[in-house]
């Protein structure tokens, strides 16, 4: 008998289980065996100026920084880690370089002249979407990103913001009434979800011209679904054996928390796919419609040329909805975070807000009460309220407000939405930036919150500093030589429109700009945030209707237990985040805590926004 007919039969050394053994073995050896390949390619790959980046201390030989990664406020680790070994060092991911900059003059060229984004991006909008369900957001395929770019970002110019405007007062005047009713029967207001509400209501009615969003069924399970993906899609993107598992058939199976992705999934799929199909049952829009549903109307496959199907539309769909109803709540839930933790920064704004008229009282109209509505109703009943659009500001009046805007900036300067993007990967061929030489395939992390938070771009980076704006309306532009040369010049004159102008508009095909800047919420280069107009004009809405009505607190019981620290194990440490800049009325909040409520998703969140508002007396 041969070696292998005793080997894989059952007459060998273990009887019945020798060819189940074998097999194993095999296995082991193949694994092993491509393990060895990987080692030597990594090894074996030229590092050109790679090899001289410091890198903090590895935890762990094979996994490489994964450890660091896997704590939920990894970007404060990130900074800290800035702080000690510069504004550009490098991290091992298994058998991955990534080359973290926080250097702006660095990230402009990056962002300017390497257009690939990683393989992350297009693995949240398969945890998002479903397999093979990838936007021109996740998409490794330029001509596919360029065709959607291209078709869709004449949606945000400012003339269809004004549009769109209409549809987030609507919604604005729901969430006063939502706002009144919760602070009215509990004290206060579990506001997240209200402002997840208010944005998801503007994108579907606004952009999409859905009307009567909120009545759609699956319309009230719709954000919380989309979050809970977008926070498993972030946890997968630093644990890559957690996203090995989440695709298995056995994952639903044996996890609760994935057979709960899983209903998600449906749920997220079943309403996006239906909003495309609504988009495509409409008849051929005009040519000069350019709002995002004509816009994704005419949107044609990239490749073929032919008209989308619903099914290949949903993954954009989705990607828009997501990408612009999030983002928006969130900053605004940030801006409700500081105003609380700043009152006399609060106040400044509300002072502005008052002297310029703006959400004056005839601005918020009651509307008579349904008498179905009210049959059978015990106790008093709040009318609903409306927002009276002749007696509100336009997106215009609003970007011309200096303390607003000072305010929104810092707010997003420290707690950036978006904190932990932009990710790019280096082509095929190596790619040299600043003069130094990276591999091909390397990953060059541009993480904003390391951007905005780092002392070496910022004075004082770690306080709450409005006033930085108002001073220097154009301190969204580094001016020290140590951050990349030459000043530039900036997007707007400053002052007339508002600091907040600064950030620049929708771009369609935007000019490699290799500007250092600073503050880049909206992200910088060709695949920046293409509905930035829209978002900032949002916000701006929200928060000064809502801080001119109310005086904002936070709720002394508000969850603050930062989330990072149950996790252990540490970085380079936190980043000093110690501003001292005092404590909200009352409250035990202090400014020391607000980087450790943040806790990254997709996006920097809080864990829970419980405030208290106090009407203002006009
Ligand atoms: C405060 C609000 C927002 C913030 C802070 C924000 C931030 C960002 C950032 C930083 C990027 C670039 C990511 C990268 O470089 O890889 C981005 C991309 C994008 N954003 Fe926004 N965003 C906001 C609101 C919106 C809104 C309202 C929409 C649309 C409704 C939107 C749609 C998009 C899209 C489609 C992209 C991908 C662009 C491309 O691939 O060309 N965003 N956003």
């Amino acid at each position: 008998m041969g070696l292998l007919d005793t080997f894989y039969s059952t007459k060998g050394p273990l009887g019945v289980w020798t060819p189940v053994v074998v097999v194993l073995l095999n296995a082991l050896g193949v694994a092993l065996g491509l393990g060895v390949v990987q080692l030597f390619k990594f090894l074996l790959k030229p590092q050109y100026d790679l090899a001289k980046l410091p890198q903090p201390p590895v935890a762990d030989w094979v996994l490489g920084h994964v450890k660091h990664l896997l704590r939920k406020d990894y970007h404060r680790v990130i900074l800290g880690w800035a702080k000690q070994y510069g504004r550009i060092f490098k991290l091992r991911i298994l058998n991955e370089w990534t080359v973290v900059i926080t250097d702006p003059a660095a990230a402009a060229q990056v962002l300017a002249t390497v257009p690939g984004r990683t393989h992350n991006y297009k693995h949240i909008d398969e945890v998002l979407g479903g397999p093979g369900k990838i936007s021109m957001f996740g998409t490794p395929d330029e001509v596919h990103w360029r065709n959607a770019r291209k078709a869709t970002a004449p949606a945000f110019s400012m003339a269809n913001v004004r549009r769109y405007y209409g549809g987030v007062l609507s919604a604005a005047g729901e969430l006063l009434s939502r706002l009144e009713a919760e602070q009215g029967a509990l004290g206060a207001v579990d506001a997240e979800p209200l402002l997840q509400r208010l944005m998801l209501r503007a994108t579907l009615e606004g952009l999409y011209e859905v009307p009567d969003a909120t009545a759609l069924p699956g319309f009230d399970e719709l954000a919380s679904n989309i979050l809970l993906l977008m926070a498993e899609a972030n946890a997968q993107v630093t644990d890559p054996l957690r996203a090995f598992f989440y695709f298995t058939p056995i994952a639903p199976l044996v996890s609760k928390h994935v057979a709960r992705c899983r209903a998600a999934l449906k749920q997220v799929v079943m309403f996006h796919g239906r909003t495309a199909a609504r988009i495509l049952a409409r008849p051929e829009p005009s040519p000069d419609n350019t709002l995002l549903w004509a816009c994704l109307h005419r949107l044609r496959h990239p490749h073929t040329g032919r008209k989308l199907t619903p099914g290949q539309l949903h993954p954009e769909v989705g990607m828009y909805t997501a990408a612009g109803f999030d983002t928006t709540a969130s900053t605004v839930g940030w801006c409700m975070y500081a105003a609380s933790l700043w009152p006399e920064q609060q106040q400044a704004v509300a002072a502005e807000l008052r002297a310029a008229g703006i959400f004056g009282p005839a601005a918020v109209v009651e509307v008579a009460a349904n008498a179905e509505e009210a049959e059978g109703q015990s106790g008093p009943r709040r009318p609903p309220l409306r927002l009276d659009a002749q007696h509100c500001p336009g997106p215009e009046e609003l970007a011309k407000l200096p303390r607003l805007n000072a305010f929104i900036n810092e707010v997003m300067r420290m707690f950036p939405p978006t904190a932990v993007s932009a990710e790019r990967l280096t082509p095929d061929e190596p790619v040299t930036i600043m003069g130094m030489t990276f591999p091909a395939k390397t990953v060059l992390w541009c993480i904003t919150y390391g951007i905005h938070m780092s002392d070496a771009n910022w004075e004082d980076a770690a306080k709450f500093k409005p006033e930085r704006w108002l001073e220097d309306p154009r301190c969204a532009f580094a001016k020290s030589p140590g951050a990349g040369g030459a000043a530039a010049a900036p997007a707007t004159a400053g002052g007339a429109e508002g600091p907040a102008a600064a950030i620049g508009g929708a771009a369609e095909e935007e000019p490699p700009n290799t500007a250092p800047r600073r503050f880049v919420p909206f992200g910088q280069g060709p695949k920046n945030c293409v509905g930035q107009n829209f978002g900032i004009t949002v916000v701006r809405a929200v928060v000064a209707l809502l801080l001119r009505r109310y005086h904002v607190d936070l709720h002394p019981d508000m969850d603050t237990s930062p989330e990072g620290d149950k996790l252990g194990g540490g970085g380079g440490g936190g980043d000093g985040n110690s501003s001292g800049s005092g404590q909200a009325g009352g409250c035990r909040h202090s400014a020391e805590d607000t980087a450790r409520l943040t806790h990254v998703a997709v996006i920097t969140k809080l864990k829970k926004l419980r405030l208290v508002l106090q009407r203002r007396d006009d």
